[in-house]
């Protein structure tokens, strides 16, 4: 089965604010709410791919990300394994920089279910910690 290494960015401003995007009609886990991020590439580490692809997808350049959960889960017919970072610092203003809707949501008011089923953990996690 297909694996992918995947980099995950949960962008948190000083308000306790997280920066959702809605994954295309066309993609795996279509119209499903996520973190933005992307695959790490063979040459890359897990924090040099969430740089990257968090400029590709919100154009903000990270300049603070902590490692937050690394995170297994198999779907039909793919395998991820994903590594999430707290980004708390960066420059520039986070948007959907490939034409994604975006939105900021309190992070005690995240709703599991709008995310790929690999995250409901994640989601509780970061539920209890805020709530806590
Ligand atoms: N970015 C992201 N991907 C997630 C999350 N949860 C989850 O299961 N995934 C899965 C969906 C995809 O199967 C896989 C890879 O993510 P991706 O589609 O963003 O990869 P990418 O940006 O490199 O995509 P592309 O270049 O092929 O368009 O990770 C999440 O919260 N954020
Ligand atoms: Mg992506």
């Amino acid at each position: 089965m297909k694996h992918l290494q995947v980099a995950v960015g949960i962008i948190r401003n000083a308000s306790k604010e997280i920066f959702l995007a809605q994954r295309s009609a066309s993609s795996h886990m279509a119209n499903m709410w996520e973190f933005p991020g992307g695959k790490i590439e063979a040459d890359e580490s897990a924090a040099e791919a969430l740089k990257r692809e968090l400029l590709e997808e919100t154009g903000i350049e990270v300049t603070a990300a902590e490692p937050f959960e690394i995170a297994d889960h198999t779907y039909d017919d793919l395998r991820v394994t994903l590594h999430f970072f707290i980004v708390e610092g960066w420059n520039g203003e986070p948007y959907g920089r490939e034409g994604q809707p975006m939105r900021w949501v309190p992070q005690a008011q995240l709703v599991a279910a709008e995310f790929p089923p690999a995250n409901i953990p994640i989601v509780s996690r970061l539920l209890a910690e805020i709530n806590r």
